[in-house]
């Protein structure tokens, strides 16, 4: 497409202004009547969505107009739309008598002043690269034109109002029209060189006069989307991209909202500081805005994965934990063992069932999980590949990667208040890892809490209020203070505040007990991994549960199955959870994890299994002492019912759940 001419003209205006107006009754004549409908709340601003895809295949000219000049277009198309509802109203006048006469009666309500046609451009030709860039690739040449940009809302404004358009008069000929002012120089307002009479001659008159109350006043809000890491290269740095808000389009996101902003790229000269070259700052005026939280997390499987979970598990029906420890094998293979340690990380990335408890309280479904342990003991690596199953994760360290830190916090941005989200309102509906969790701000250490527990941030700083959504299941790593001592509290040994420990459904201690047989298993494991790598040996064919296999079958699972609670593991889960009234997270999430949608006795026993190791530092799972010398047995299946009959096995102090399960 030949690069479109600087200026916006057309041969014939009111010939182009006619296909706008055919357009809009052809395709949005209902969408009209339904704005001139009475309005409870009084809003002043309607939006009329358009179609780009329908526009384009209706008058290709005008679609391309659209495109090339987006602020005169849409100036003329706001016309158009209030022509036709100025239209349809009248027609409804005639036909409704009283209509009429509350009209002449001036019922604010009924007066609809302002509409905005906006544009969608999903699933239209404008999803290209060329019109769709990522932020990180916006350049000069997008300047001017129609664009759509995909991110996260990390920074949001308070709502504020400026001036807009306002009318003049020709002192010579008198005509009227309309001046807007340009966002992008500070809202100054340029008045045309001469009149802009529609005579064809032109008057040629260059004295202009303002209208009184001709003024129009708008809501407007600054946000900045940074695009979404997940979509960058390792080390790429996010960029983001402020974006102007204006009428119906304020306060319709939040920080932490994923959105698909089609707006016009304009700039902004950067504020002035003393020595400091001004630049043009790059910024989109938005003409329409989306939500995507709800595709947040969307993966599609297709239909031949969907059938290998299920031939997989056809085949391990005998030896159901077998198979599921072979999938628990796939989880971080690099590291050798540490069975509790990948059951733990694969109940929490599959999570529980939110749901409300008898006494009313929403129970959140999001599990957290926190591993205490000494150094090389392979925290890192866990949630570094924990955060590569979710397909939404932010990984972060207990200091935050911005100044927004882990939760939310109001920063000052060209001389305007705005709140800007932290990792885990970022990290909203998917994963949060945070290394060196301990290292948390004292802001952080309070405001967690909420962020954990409720799933929300409420903030109120610098005159915005919000409340922020945080349903996000939290995986922190963290080195004891220090030698760490078996006979003091976590919270002695950590220096986290008992409440915030409690946030974390499971806690995993990996004590590096310098026990030769175990480090020599886990260098020739290493020099294996290697050398299989050194020979180029590709992953073995008949490992199934790769890491984008791992990724699909817990976003599958998570999706497809609700499990509840058979009779006997209720009784199994309540005899153990008496004391602790804890949600049945973890044993909905084995169930799950076993491809199941009712959890049995076995769900119980594994998830019951995975909570006692968090507790104390030494796992029952297996003799061999801390998590860390968790090992996978041969036989699993055999090896569960052994347990259950010598059910002396478990700790002591839960006897009576021996007698529970051993009947
Ligand atoms: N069980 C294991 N099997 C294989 N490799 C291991 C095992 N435990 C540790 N390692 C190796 O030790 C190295 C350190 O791992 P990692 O960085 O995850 O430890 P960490 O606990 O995060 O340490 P730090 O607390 O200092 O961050 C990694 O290269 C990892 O592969
Ligand atoms: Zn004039």
């Amino acid at each position: 497409m030949p690069p479109p001419a600087e200026e916006f003209a057309v041969d014939d205006l009111d010939e182009f202004e006619s296909r706008l107006d055919s357009f809009l009754n052809r395709f949005h004549a209902d969408d009209l009547r339904r704005i001139l409908l009475p309005d409870p709340d009084g809003k002043l601003h309607f939006p009329l969505v358009i179609d780009f895809a329908e526009l384009l295949e209706f008058n290709p000219e005008v679609a391309h107009q659209l495109y090339d000049y987006p602020k005169d277009v849409l100036e003329l198309f706001d016309a158009a739309a209030q022509r036709a509802l100025d239209k349809f109203d009248a027609a409804a006048r005639r036909a409704d008598k009283t209509l009429d006469s509350q009209r002449k009666a001036g019922d604010e309500t009924m007066e609809k002043k302002f509409v905005h046609v906006r544009v969608n451009t999903s699933g239209s030709a404008l999803e290209c690269p060329e019109a769709s860039p990522s932020i990180g690739k916006v350049r000069v040449k997008h300047r001017g034109t129609l664009l759509t940009l995909k991110g996260t809302v990390i920074r949001s404004g308070g709502v504020k109002m400026i001036e807009g358009e306002r009318k003049y008069q020709c002192r010579k000929c008198k005509c009227r029209f309309t001046v807007h002012p340009e966002l992008e120089a500070g809202n100054r307002i340029t008045l045309p060189a001469s009149c802009k009479s529609k005579s064809a001659k032109g008057c040629g008159g260059a004295n202009f006069q303002l209208i009184e109350d001709s003024i129009t006043c708008h809501d407007y809000q600054e946000i900045k989307i940074q695009e979404n890491i997940q979509l960058l290269g390792v080390g790429s740095i996010p960029r983001s991209m402020p974006i102007i808000l204006m009428d119906d389009l304020v306060d319709i996101v939040k920080a932490g909202d994923d959105v698909v902003v089609t707006g016009r790229l304009s700039a902004k000269w950067s504020p002035d500081i003393k020595d400091v070259r001004s630049n043009l700052d790059p910024m989109l005026i938005a003409n329409f805005v989306r939500r995507t939280n709800e595709l947040k997390s969307d993966l599609d499987i297709p239909v031949e994965i969907i059938n290998k979970f299920e031939e997989f598990w056809a085949a391990s029906r005998a030896t159901p934990l077998k198979g599921r420890n072979s999938i628990l094998k796939g989880i971080c293979p690099q590291i050798y063992g540490l069975f509790t340690v990948k059951l733990a990380v694969a109940l929490t990335l599959i999570g529980g069932v939110q749901h409300v408890d008898a006494s009313g309280t929403k129970v959140r479904g999001e599990p957290h999980m926190l591993l205490v342990g000494d150094p090389g003991t392979g925290k890192s690596q866990f949630l570094k590949f924990a955060a590569k199953l979710s397909n939404r994760s932010v990984i972060t360290t207990g200091l935050g990667s911005t100044s927004a830190g882990l939760t939310v916090t109001a920063v000052k941005d060209g001389g305007e208040w705005m709140l800007e989200a932290g990792a885990l309102v970022l990290a909203d509906g998917g994963l949060c890892c945070i290394d060196e969790f301990d290292s948390m701000r004292e802001h952080d250490r309070t405001t967690i809490h909420e962020a954990m527990e409720q799933q929300t941030i409420s903030i109120a700083k610098a005159g915005l209020v919000t409340t922020l959504n945080t349903r996000t299941t939290v995986f922190g790593a963290t080195n004891p203070k220090g030698q760490y001592d078996p006979n003091e509290s976590l919270s002695v040994n950590t220096t986290l505040s008992g409440p915030l420990l409690s946030r974390f459904d499971i806690v995993l201690v990996l004590l590096d007990t310098k026990n030769k047989k175990w480090d020599k298993i886990v260098s020739s494991h290493i020099l294996a991994e290697n050398t299989e790598e050194k020979k180029g040996k590709t992953s073995d064919p008949e490992v199934m549960w790769t890491l984008s296999m791992l990724r699909r079958y817990i976003h599958y699972v998570k999706q497809h199955f609700k499990p509840v609670l058979t009779k006997e593991a209720e009784r199994v889960i309540s005899s153990y959870y008496q004391r602790q009234r804890q949600s049945g997270t973890r044993n909905a999430a084995h169930a799950r994890l076993m491809f199941r949608n009712d959890v049995t006795k076995l769900d119980a026993i594994a998830a019951i299994l995975c909570i006692e190791s968090s507790m104390t530092t030494s796992a029952i799972v297996d003799t061999a002492g801390n998590a860390l010398h968790s090992n996978f047995t041969e036989n699993p299946d055999q090896e569960c019912i052994l347990k259950c009959d010598s059910i002396a096995y478990l700790s002591k102090n839960i006897k009576y759940l021996t007698d529970e399960i051993s009947n």
